[in-house]
C-alpha cells in the first residue's frame, strides 16, 4: 500500500499545549418539532452553553453527504464514522449493491455463480426490511427471482425482524408480501423457495463487536439446526409471539417454520449460504460461526454444515472476511488516522462495547487492524449486556474517566470519542431514558471541558447522524401518533443535521470564528487536521474553518 504524503505545517498555526478531543456524540441531531425531542428538552447545560458560546454550524449527516443513494436515507453509524474518519465521501454499501445489481454484475461474477451449483438448498440469511442500513429486502427479492431464473430448486429464507432501522412493528409489512411473492414464484411447481426461520435481530444472529455471543448462538440454533418453536409460516409466527410478549419486532423471540414436527430449512452439507446483508459490523460474527474451522471458542456450534458461504460484502478489507462476496465494498483509503501516523501523532480512540469498533474500524475506512501500534491506543469500556434503557448511562462517565487520565498524560495528540447515548438509548424507543441518558453524558462533557481548558486543548463536539431528537412517531399531519393511550415510539434515526461545536479556550486568532455553512460531516476529518496545525489533504472535502 501507498504510504500517504506528509502533511505540511500550518504557517500561522500557534500549537496548543493540549490535545484536540473530537466527541462523537453518536445519535444527536437537531429535532423539527419539540415533542419526543430527547435532545432538546434533556437538562443539557454544557451543550447549551458550548452552543451559546462557541464557534458552532449544523452538518448534514444523512443521504448523499454520506454516499448513501439518496436524500431519503437517514445516517448511520457505518457511514458516519467512514466520512468522519475519511474525510471525503464514498459511494456507500447501499449504493453499490444497487449498482451491481442493475449492471447485472452481481450474477455474472463468480461468487453468485458458484453459489447457484448447489445441489442442494441455497439459504439467503438477512435483515428483512427496506430500512438501508444494514440490508435492503429488494436485494433479497432481486436474488431470489434470479435463484429461479438460473434453475435452483429450492431456497430458503432465514429473515431477521427489524423494527430499529424501521418503525417499531412494522414486520409484516415486509413479510406478507415477501411471502406473496415467494407464493408466486413457487406456483409453477418448479421452485420452492420459503421463508425457513427467523426472529427478532437484537434477539439472535446480528451481534457486533463481541458484546453478546449467546445470540448468534441463539441464530445459529434457528437458522442452522432448526431448533426452536414450531410454526406452519412465519406470518403466523410473528403475530403469535408478538401476542404473548408484546416485543418490538427487533426483540421478538425466534422461531422455526416445520412441516409435520420437521424444520423445512437446516442448513446441510453442500448447500450455499449468502448472507444478504452489506454492512459488516453485525456480520461479522455469523460469518466466522460459518467460516472458522475446529478453533471457534465462543460456542459448541454442534453440527457444522460445510457449504459454500458468501456474504452480499466484504465485511472486512484487512482480514478478508468473508473469503467469498458478492460485491466489493468502497475502497476508502487515505484516512485521517493514517495521516496523523504519517506526522507521527499519537491518537487514543476510545468507547462503549457496542461503538468501539465505530470509533476505531468504521472510522478507520471498515479496516479492523490499526496503521501504527506505536501511535494508536484503542480502549473499549466494556458494555453491560442488559436492555439499554435500564441503563442509560452506557458507561459515559467511565468513558471521560479514562479519557481525563489520557488527556492528563500529556501523551496524545488526538483523543476520539464516542459517546454512545443518544443512539443506543434512542433505539430503545423509551424516551425518559433517552432523556436520563443524554444529561448523563452532558454531565462528563463538562468533565472533559474543564480539563480540556485546564491543559490548553481544543475541544470539538459532532454527532454522526439524528436518533434521540426523534423519539415519537408523527402522523403525516403532523401530530403525534399515538398507541394505547401513549405516544409512539420512534426507534430509529432521523434524518435531522447535527452539531458541530468548537471550543478552544487558548484561541489565537487563526481562524474565523464563523465556520461555514451548508456542509456535511465529511467536511470534518480537514477541519481536525487544521485544529492540529496542519494543512489538510487536497483531496479532503474542505475545512469548516476559514484560515486567517
Ligand atoms: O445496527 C444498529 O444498531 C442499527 O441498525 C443502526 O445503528 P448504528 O448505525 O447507529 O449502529
Ligand atoms: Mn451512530
Ligand atoms: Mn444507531
Amino acid at each position: 500500500m501507498k504510504q500517504v504524503e506528509t502533511l505540511k505545517k500550518l504557517a500561522n498555526w500557534k500549537k496548543r499545549s493540549g490535545p484536540v478531543v473530537f466527541v462523537v456524540m453518536d445519535g444527536v441531531a437537531y429535532g423539527k418539532r419539540k415533542e419526543g425531542d430527547a435532545v432538546a428538552n434533556a437538562v443539557m447545560e454544557t451543550f447549551a452553553e458550548l452552543s451559546s458560546t462557541c464557534p458552532l454550524v449544523k452538518l448534514k449527516a444523512h443521504g448523499e453527504a454520506v454516499g448513501l443513494p439518496s436524500d431519503e436515507d437517514m445516517g448511520n453509524s457505518e457511514v458516519g464514522h467512514n466520512a468522519f474518519g475519511a474525510g471525503r465521501i464514498f459511494a456507500q454499501g447501499a449504493k453499490l449493491v444497487n449498482k451491481s445489481l442493475q449492471e447485472g454484475s452481481m450474477f455474472s461474477g463468480n461468487t453468485w455463480q458458484e453459489a447457484i451449483k448447489t445441489q442442494g438448498v441455497l439459504h439467503f440469511i438477512g435483515l428483512l426490511s427496506d430500512g438501508g442500513v444494514h440490508s435492503n429486502i429488494k436485494h433479497l427479492e432481486a436474488m431470489v427471482k434470479q435463484a429461479k431464473i438460473d434453475g435452483v430448486k429450492v431456497v430458503r429464507i432465514h429473515a431477521l425482524l427489524d423494527g430499529r432501522d424501521v418503525p417499531a412493528t412494522s414486520a409484516l409489512e415486509y413479510f406478507e408480501p415477501f411471502e406473496a411473492l415467494l407464493a408466486e414464484l413457487n406456483a409453477d411447481g418448479t421452485f420452492d423457495a420459503k421463508i425457513a426461520s427467523g426472529g427478532g435481530r437484537m434477539y439472535i444472529t446480528m451481534d457486533r463487536y463481541n458484546a453478546d455471543w449467546p445470540m448468534v448462538e441463539r441464530g445459529w440454533h434457528t437458522h442452522v439446526l432448526g431448533e426452536g418453536r414450531q410454526f406452519s409460516s412465519s406470518v403466523e409466527a410473528i403475530k403469535t409471539l408478538r401476542a404473548e410478549t408484546s416485543a418490538l419486532d427487533q426483540d421478538l423471540p425466534p422461531f422455526v417454520i416445520a412441516k409435520d414436527g420437521k424444520a423445512i430449512g437446516t442448513v446441510q452439507d453442500g448447500d450455499s449460504v449468502i448472507l444478504f446483508n452489506y454492512r459488516g459490523d453485525r456480520a461479522l460474527e455469523i460469518t466466522s460461526a460459518f467460516e472458522s474451522g475446529n478453533d471457534f471458542p465462543h460456542f459448541d456450534r454442534i453440527r457444522v454444515p460445510k457449504v459454500f458461504y458468501a456474504g452480499m460484502m466484504e465485511y472486512d478489507g484487512d482480514l478478508h472476511v468473508p473469503k467469498h462476496y458478492l460485491v466489493t465494498p468502497p475502497a476508502i483509503d487515505r484516512t485521517l488516522a493514517e495521516f496523523l501516523c504519517a506526522l507521527k501523532l499519537k491518537q487514543y480512540s476510545i468507547s462503549e462495547t457496542q461503538k468501539f469498533g465505530h470509533i476505531t474500524y468504521f472510522f478507520n475506512g471498515n479496516k479492523s487492524g490499526k496503521f501504527d501500534e506505536n501511535l494508536e491506543t484503542y480502549v473499549e469500556i466494556k458494555g453491560d449486556n442488559v436492555p439499554f434503557e435500564q441503563r442509560p448511562a452506557m458507561k459515559c462517565a467511565e468513558i471521560t474517566d479514562a479519557v481525563l487520565e489520557a488527556i492528563n498524560s500529556k501523551e496524545y495528540d488526538f483523543i476520539k470519542i464516542n459517546y454512545p447515548n443518544g443512539d443506543m438509548v434512542g433505539h430503545t424507543g423509551s424516551y425518559q431514558a433517552a432523556v436520563a441518558s443524554l444529561e448523563a453524558m452532558d454531565l462528563n462533557i463538562g468533565r472533559l471541558k474543564k480539563a480540556i481548558e485546564a491543559v490548553g486543548g481544543i475541544l470539538v463536539v459532532s454527532a454522526d447522524h439524528g436518533n434521540a431528537d426523534e423519539m415519537y412517531e408523527f402522523k403525516k399531519d403532523g401530530t403525534v401518533a399515538m398507541e394505547n393511550g401513549k405516544p409512539k415510539a420512534k426507534t430509529s434515526h432521523s434524518l435531522n443535521p447535527v452539531p458541530f461545536i468548537i471550543f478552544d479556550p487558548t484561541y489565537q486568532g487563526e481562524y474565523d470564528l464563523k465556520l461555514k455553512e451548508g456542509l456535511g460531516i465529511s467536511h470534518v476529518a480537514a477541519t481536525l487536521i487544521n485544529l492540529l496545525g496542519y494543512e489538510a489533504p487536497s483531496d479532503y472535502d474542505t475545512s469548516i474553518i476559514t484560515l486567517k
